[in-house]
């Protein structure tokens, strides 16, 4: 009996496109400024080289999460279940999503973290001092990030999106996804390849990151793909477990009242042999902080797209959707609503 080869990527096809690529120690911050915009609009998905955050911060948060998933079920459920922060498995938010991973959820706040450590690991402060030092050297580099893009853009406060996740309150997480090795089935029977292929062959599904601008590491197993704005194709990025991919958030999209549009991805379920582990920092403004396109972005020709909303407001549509939902459609003012320009 001949089976059609199973394919994972049934809605869209994949297609190997150079991902945009920033080295943070170019010396013409005018260029780089415009590369970093350029990359926001038009990919809303990029990779930056020479990011000066040191390798070893990178060793100690991946040492401490492999110890953390190498753990058995019923002590990593101490940590969870996660509502949502904790340790989860499977399944994703509040609204019946699964996926092939599992995960800590943490919030960014140090007191947080350490409470949280107790749960996760037997050397509470070892874990907490990992994390936390991750989360200052990538919250400064996404501030740098963000101080760049304003100056690309033109924009009078040079801080006016690093601001928001500078600010003691703001409401950034930290994820640590662990794709654990899916079941080969080449040699199986092959109503079960079809099966499985047919089952889940996801790891984290389609989505856009609510925050504003998400700094993810991986180890050196691929999965994750990048959606190309609206033309049905799948970007397989090639995994670089040295350097950090940068990708846009629903806020930074209302902010800047869609000029840069948030970057739609997923992870596929993992075929290697290795576990797939990512680090994925959200930086978010305050939950009282309001979002609304900034007045640069606002002009008679290009009219607010959005309702002003605080971050509070967007996180509670955001956990009432599925995981795939477009929740910046909730805010849209739609053209009915705008008043005709005078003659
Ligand atoms: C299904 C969900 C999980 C999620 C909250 C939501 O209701 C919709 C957005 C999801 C997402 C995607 C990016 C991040 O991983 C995340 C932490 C976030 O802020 O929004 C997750 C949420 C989650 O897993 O709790
Ligand atoms: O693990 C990955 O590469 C993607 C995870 C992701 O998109 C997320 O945690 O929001
Ligand atoms: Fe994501």
């Amino acid at each position: 009996m001949v089976v059609a080869s199973p394919s994972p990527l049934r809605t869209k096809k994949t297609k190997a496109v150079g991902i945009p690529t920033i080295d943070l120690s170019s010396s013409c911050r005018s260029k780089l400024s415009e590369s970093i915009v350029k990359a926001c609009e038009e990919y809303g998905f990029f990779k930056v080289v020479n990011h000066g955050v040191p390798k070893q911060v990178l060793a100690r948060l991946e040492d401490q999460g492999a110890g953390f998933f190498a753990k058995s079920a019923a002590e990593k459920q101490r940590a969870g279940p996660a509502t949502p922060f904790g340790y989860g498995s499977k399944n994703i938010g509040r609204n019946g999503d699964t996926g092939e991973l599992e995960y800590l959820l943490l919030h960014t706040n140090p007191h947080t973290i350490s409470e949280r450590s107790k749960a996760i690991s037997n050397d509470p402060s070892k874990f907490s001092c990992a994390v936390n030092d991750y989360i200052e050297a990538v919250r400064d580099l996404a501030c740098a990030i963000l101080d760049l893009v304003a100056e690309g853009l033109w924009i009078s406060d040079k801080y006016i999106f690093s601001s928001f996740i500078r600010d003691a309150h703001s409401d950034s997480l930290l994820r640590l996804n662990h794709y654990p090795p899916i079941k080969d089935t080449k040699d199986c029977d092959p109503s079960l390849q079809l099966h499985q292929f047919r089952s889940n062959p996801i790891g984290f599904g389609e989505h856009s990151d609510p925050q504003i601008l998400t700094i993810l590491r991986a180890n050196d197993v691929g999965g994750l793909q990048i959606s190309l704005h609206d033309n049905g194709l799948w970007v397989p990025v090639p995994p670089d477990p040295n350097e950090f991919f940068v990708i846009v958030g629903d806020a930074f999209q209302a902010l800047t009242n869609g000029r840069f549009k948030s970057a739609r991805h997923r992870a596929l379920a993992n075929s290697s042999v290795k576990p797939r582990m990512s680090t994925v920092y959200f930086g978010a403004p305050p939950l009282n902080a309001w979002i609304s396109p900034i007045p640069e972005m606002v002009s008679p020709q290009n009219p607010s797209l959005y309702k002003p909303f605080t971050w509070g407001e967007y996180k509670k549509a955001a956990y009432s959707l599925r995981l795939g939902d477009s929740r910046l459609d909730l805010f849209k003012i739609h053209n009915a609503d705008h008043k005709p320009l005078s003659p």
